[in-house]
């Protein structure tokens, strides 16, 4: 098991965005916006898809790495928190309290 989180990464993701490091990618990303941040994840999305077809474990381990990160930077990017994409998977499996209130008659 990695001792690595999604959370520890949106958290690198959150301090670079305007760290205003020439070198960093991540605040290249950041100014440049979501624009291209949206292009690269749609890149990195179809570069996963061909390693899965192709049956490449190692690329498809390389672009899905490629992919997550480029995918928390449009939601750092869009201002939306990991958590609340976790919140909506948890809602899915039925565990959380928020599949119910969502279903839930207002009024
Ligand atoms: N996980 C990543 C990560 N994955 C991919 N990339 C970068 O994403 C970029 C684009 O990938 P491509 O394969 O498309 O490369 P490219 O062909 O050179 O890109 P273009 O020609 O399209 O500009 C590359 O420069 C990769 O280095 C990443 N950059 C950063 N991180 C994480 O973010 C942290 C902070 O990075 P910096 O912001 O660069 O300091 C790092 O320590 C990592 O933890």
């Amino acid at each position: 098991m990695a001792d690595f989180s999604l959370a520890e990464l949106e958290s690198i993701i959150h301090q670079r965005a305007h760290s205003g490091d020439p070198d960093s990618w991540t605040a290249k990303l950041f100014a440049k916006g979501m624009d291209k941040a949206a292009q690269k994840l749609g890149e990195e999305a179809v570069e996963t898809v061909i390693a899965a077809i192709r049956a490449d474990k190692k690329a498809l381990v390389s672009e899905s790495a490629d992919l997550v990160y480029h995918w928390l930077v449009v939601l750092g990017m869009a201002g939306v928190p990991l958590d609340d994409v976790l919140k909506e998977l948890e809602a899915r499996t039925g565990r959380s309290g928020i599949a119910e209130k969502a279903s839930r008659p207002k009024g």
